[in-house]
């Protein structure tokens, strides 16, 4: 299996493309990409042959080919009219959905059938104060928008033209001050797991198809219990495939943690964490659950870890310089669906 990384780095306006070398640990850089403004958020169709990036300040989506060794190819910008903070396309890659935190929106592009976004958003939900991303559930018919702003999760309907309206219920509270950014869900199971920045806690919420209310079953804290720390800034969660470790960032203490996601009740354990690359405001877990890649938005690096599948820990492989101000972490691999 090949995997290749994208990494945008939004100060140097740029998107470094590398191959994992899964054997001895390594990255090869590939392909230096210089984008139409600073990249930020990055989305891969599902057919892994277009590549979207989020950039601004002239607010836009640029599309590349992807080839068949992962190499990107310029294919169009269209403009929007928010700063893009998040992409992400619907199972199908029929529509992509680009959450602005500092518009407060979140827009509808259609995707053609090629691949390429057909102009304008045909929808614009506006009002989401801080909304930071948006999710698709296990059941592709919801999307779930973490609003920073408003300590809480917004949910809409996903109807077969890509459009949303607002699902019953509309919203899931979280706690007072926790500023939920990022969320991830099981594969198996209907649990979501949200990532608050300004208390780095995750929130396990349990949901289901035809139950019509999520409720939170746990909140845990990704901070270790040995360090004193004075402002909370939580960044990014992801979990290995096979459903067992959970990982999460937090910028203030430059740290990943790793907490052991329970077979039996999908609960968090706080395992252990990692001193990495400051500000770690992205990073990816690879196809097979056994890398993991950090950038350091503040020290222009990127790091590879190797995953312990039996504990969780991460083990430092290789580091390397990657742009400047690097953000966005995207994995993919070449010829697996
Ligand atoms: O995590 C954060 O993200 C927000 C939104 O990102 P942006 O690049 O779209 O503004 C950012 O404003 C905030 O400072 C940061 O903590």
């Amino acid at each position: 299996m090949i995997q290749i990384i994208y990494v945008a780095s939004p100060e140097s306006q740029q998107i470094h493309v590398w191959k994992l070398d899964s054997i001895y640990g390594l990255l090869e850089l590939i392909q230096v990409i210089y984008t139409h403004g600073q990249a930020q958020p990055i989305a891969i169709h599902p057919n892994k042959r277009f590549l979207y990036v989020g950039i601004r300040p002239n607010f836009g989506i640029t599309t590349y080919r992807i080839n068949q060794i992962g190499l990107l190819a310029d294919h169009g910008t269209i403009e929007i009219f928010s700063s893009p903070t998040h992409l992400i396309s619907d199972k199908k890659g029929a529509f992509l959905y680009c959450t602005s935190y500092r518009n407060n929106t979140v827009s509808v592009i259609p995707i053609s059938m090629s691949g390429m976004l057909l102009g304008s958003p045909i929808q614009i939900i506006e009002g989401l104060l801080g909304c930071h991303s948006a999710n698709i559930d296990k059941f592709k018919k919801l999307l779930w928008v973490p609003c920073l702003k408003e300590n809480a999760i917004r949910l809409f309907n996903i109807n077969s033209f890509g459009m949303l309206t607002s699902y019953d219920p509309s919203i899931i509270k979280i706690n007072v001050d926790s500023g939920p950014r990022h969320m991830i869900f099981c594969n198996f199971d209907c649990y979501a797991y949200v990532i608050n920045e300004l208390t780095s806690t995750v929130n396990v919420i349990k949901y289901n198809n035809f139950q019509k209310i999520p409720s939170i079953v746990q909140t845990v804290s990704i901070i270790p219990k040995n360090i004193s720390i004075n402002r909370c800034w939580a960044a990014d969660i992801h979990i290995t495939p096979n459903g067992r470790w959970l990982y999460c960032t937090d910028r203030s203490i430059n740290i990943i943690s790793c907490l052991e996601i329970s077979k039996k009740t999908k609960k968090l354990k706080f395992v252990a964490y990692q001193l990495t690359e400051e500000q770690p405001r992205g990073f990816a877990i690879d196809y097979q659950g056994k890398f993991l890649v950090v950038a350091g938005q503040k020290s222009n690096c990127i790091s590879l870890y190797k995953i312990d599948s039996d504990n969780g820990k991460l083990t430092m492989l290789s580091r390397y310089s990657s742009g400047k101000g690097p953000m966005w972490v995207s994995i993919m691999a070449l010829n697996c669906k």
